[in-house]
């Protein structure tokens, strides 16, 4: 941090075990990944090629080796993954993972129909070389899972070996977790957490208002992805309480208190009023 401030939320450090953010690459240039990490590359941890952009990306190998170069970790989006399944390829996937020398990898089934039972099958099998995010989540809006459902696949994947468990949202943030217009489903999000430890779920949360929901549900340190490149400092100052949504909520609460006060005691208030 460039000054000292009092009262700031305490971030965990990198490496990051909880607090982890994720940036969605949809196709950054090599310059512009070279810019990213000079801007933003220290508050990233994780980085997804989102869906199939590795196939048709410019000097994949390069931008993996400046990312990786910048201590950011990178991994193919569940979509490639899927891609190879659906394919009958997935022994060719492990190879291109090798072929790319990717530590980290996610095992999806939002696009595809996957035995459960297989799953878990892949995601042990994967874990024994690898780190492995597991995806939870139709990215068809017209499936619904119960929340127990929610709640026996993320279990049963984080036991096969999940680092972490990707809570669905897509890059536009409006299936799995969150209805179409956005806001979250509170309900299942509150019975997944009596459950699941928050700290095993990275929340897919494109939109602000979605990340500044899961800041205040659970603090600075909670674990967010498809974070488009430019708005990873804004997350950041969020999850800081360094912008309007999030302000009060890091600050000592009688100085909170106070402020709130000053401002419902000015008289002008109740003269436009
Ligand atoms: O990157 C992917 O493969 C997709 C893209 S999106 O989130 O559905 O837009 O995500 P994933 O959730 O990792 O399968």
């Amino acid at each position: 941090m460039n000054f000292s401030l009092p009262h700031i939320p305490e971030r965990t450090t990198q490496p990051r075990n909880n607090g982890v953010t994720m940036m969605m690459d949809k196709g950054l240039s090599l310059t512009e990944a070279e810019n990213f990490i000079q801007a933003s590359g220290h508050l990233t941890d994780i980085v997804k090629f989102g869906f199939g952009t590795a196939y048709v990306t410019n000097n994949l190998e390069e931008k993996i080796k400046l990312y990786r170069s910048a201590g950011l970790r990178p991994y193919f989006g569940g979509t490639l993954f899927e891609a190879f399944h659906a394919r009958g390829r997935f022994e060719d996937y492990l190879r291109l993972l090798d072929k790319y020398d990717l530590d980290l990898a996610e095992i999806s089934d939002g696009s595809i129909i996957l035995n459960h039972d297989e799953k878990l099958e892949l995601i042990q099998r994967m874990a024994k070389t690898r780190t492995v995010l597991s995806e939870v989540g139709s990215k068809d809006s017209g499936i619904l899972i119960s929340p127990g459902r929610w709640i026996k696949m993320m279990s049963s994947e984080l036991e096969a070996g999940s680092w972490k468990v990707i809570a669905e949202g897509r890059e536009a943030g409006n299936v799995g977790v969150f209805r179409p217009n956005g806001t979250a489903h509170t309900m299942l999000i509150n019975k997944i957490i009596a459950k699941v430890k928050p700290e095993d779920i990275l929340w897919e949360a494109p939109q602000k208002n979605q990340q500044v929901w899961f800041v205040k549900l659970f603090g600075a340190n909670v674990n967010l992805g498809n974070i488009a490149p430019n708005e990873i400092i804004p997350l950041e100052c969020l999850r800081l309480g360094l912008r309007g949504d999030t302000f009060f909520d890091f600050l000592p609460a009688d100085y909170a208190l106070r402020l709130k006060q000053v401002d419902s005691d000015d008289p002008d208030d109740e003269e436009e009023a």
